[in-house]
């Protein structure tokens, strides 16, 4: 496109179209194989195609993550999901190489991670790409601030700027005051807090979240992850949160990976994800999502008559159906989808309703996915 010298681009909009183009990590093909001489798996076209159990009885080898390819983008929360076992641990322990990938391409902004030195693996691990964990691994002799200080303190940042920095970021997670306590005076939800500060302190590029909040009761576990999606919104810091909670995975997610036995099966929004389920698996794994809380009315809009685009209760496109079933029932007449003064389109009452039932277009259990670059 051309630009005229009078129509200049904002800087705010050229620096989030360069950013979005960029993807943090950028993962193709990845093979992680356990047992003996893994790397004949990925190689043979016959073997690769075997189930988990032939595969095992045959060669003695686990393929924990098989023939997997997607991006990060900058600023997304990514979520990895899949139940026990589906190899979530493992993918996104070889984006760091924490676990050597068998066979397959990483790039971090465009870097080959598998092409590097140990003295660059370990600048990425401490400075770009920090981990939080379920099991905190906290030290139990230090106090909170310490703690907090600790991934600093690994990099060489002198004591007086390290307890500065990890004064702010326990202010930043809620932990304030308790900055001299040791890890066995906190309760589950502040240590946990303690180890997001702890990754948060080191201002790495990209948080990495493995089963974090797993451990917590149903409270705590709530108020964590409204604590991450706070975080998220203040800072725009990219996410890969692993999961095999699914309303969590829903609640947190730009996008999710639907993982099954090492492959991604599906890989998209949730509103994708729950709309248009990809196969049988993901349709049963998401059948008891209330599915007006995760659909936006685009799902369910219709063009507009000229009498219904002049008046009725404006919603957003991006309202879920859920809030839009509120604005209908509060007016009593259709819904207007409003994008920026412009009416898309109208939500009424049945096609509302057809969402919540599942029998709306769109919504059709067996509606064909939509593709998502992965
Ligand atoms: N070191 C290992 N040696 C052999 N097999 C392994 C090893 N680590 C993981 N596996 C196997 O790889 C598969 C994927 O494991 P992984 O831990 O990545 O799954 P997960 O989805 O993270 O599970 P969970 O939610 O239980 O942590 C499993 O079958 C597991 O038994």
């Amino acid at each position: 496109m051309t630009m005229t010298p009078t129509t200049p681009v904002p800087p705010s909009t050229q620096a989030t179209s360069a950013a979005s183009t960029t993807p943090v990590f950028s993962v193709e093909g990845l093979w992680k194989v356990f047992g003996p001489k893994s790397e004949r798996v990925p190689l043979d076209p016959e073997l690769a195609a075997l189930p988990a159990a032939e595969l095992r009885s045959r060669t003695g080898c686990t393929a924990a993550v098989r023939d997997v390819s997607f991006d990060v983008r900058k600023g997304e929360v990514f979520v990895v999901m899949g139940l026990s076992g589906s190899g979530k641990s493992t993918l996104v322990r070889c984006l760091t190489r924490l676990i050597e990938p068998t066979a397959g391409a990483i790039a971090v902004d465009g870097e080959d991670v598998r092409a590097m030195d140990r003295t660059r693996l370990r600048e990425l691990r401490r400075h770009r790409a920090a981990m939080v964990f379920q099991h905190f691994g906290l030290l139990p002799h230090r106090t909170v601030l310490d703690n907090v200080a600790y991934g600093l303190e690994i990099q060489g940042v002198g004591k007086a700027e390290r307890r500065e920095r990890a004064r702010a970021v326990v202010a930043k997670v809620g932990l304030e005051g308790m900055e001299h306590r040791r890890p066995g005076q906190l309760s589950g939800g502040q240590r946990q807090r303690v180890g997001l500060a702890r990754a948060l302190a080191v201002d790495p590029e990209v948080l990495l979240f493995d089963e974090p909040f797993s451990a917590l009761d149903p409270l705590i576990r709530r108020d964590m992850q409204e604590e991450v999606i706070r975080l998220h919104r203040e800072e725009g810091r990219t996410m890969v949160f692993i999961t095999h909670d699914l309303s969590e995975a829903l609640k947190l997610g730009d996008r999710i990976a639907l993982m099954r036995d090492g492959r991604v099966v599906q890989l998209g929004t949730p509103e994708e994800i729950v709309g248009s389920p990809a196969d049988d698996y993901v349709r049963e794994f998401v059948r008891d999502v209330p599915r007006e809380q995760v659909l936006t009315v685009r799902t369910a809009m219709r063009a507009a008559t000229a009498s219904e685009a002049g008046h009725g209760p404006a919603v957003a496109p991006d309202a879920t159906v859920s809030e839009a079933i509120e604005a209908v029932a509060r007016a009593g007449t259709p819904a207007r989808v409003m994008d920026r003064g412009r009416c898309l389109g109208v939500v009424d009452p049945a096609a509302l309703l057809g969402v919540v039932a599942g029998t709306a277009p769109g919504a059709a259990t067996g509606a064909e996915p939509r593709k998502e670059a992965v």
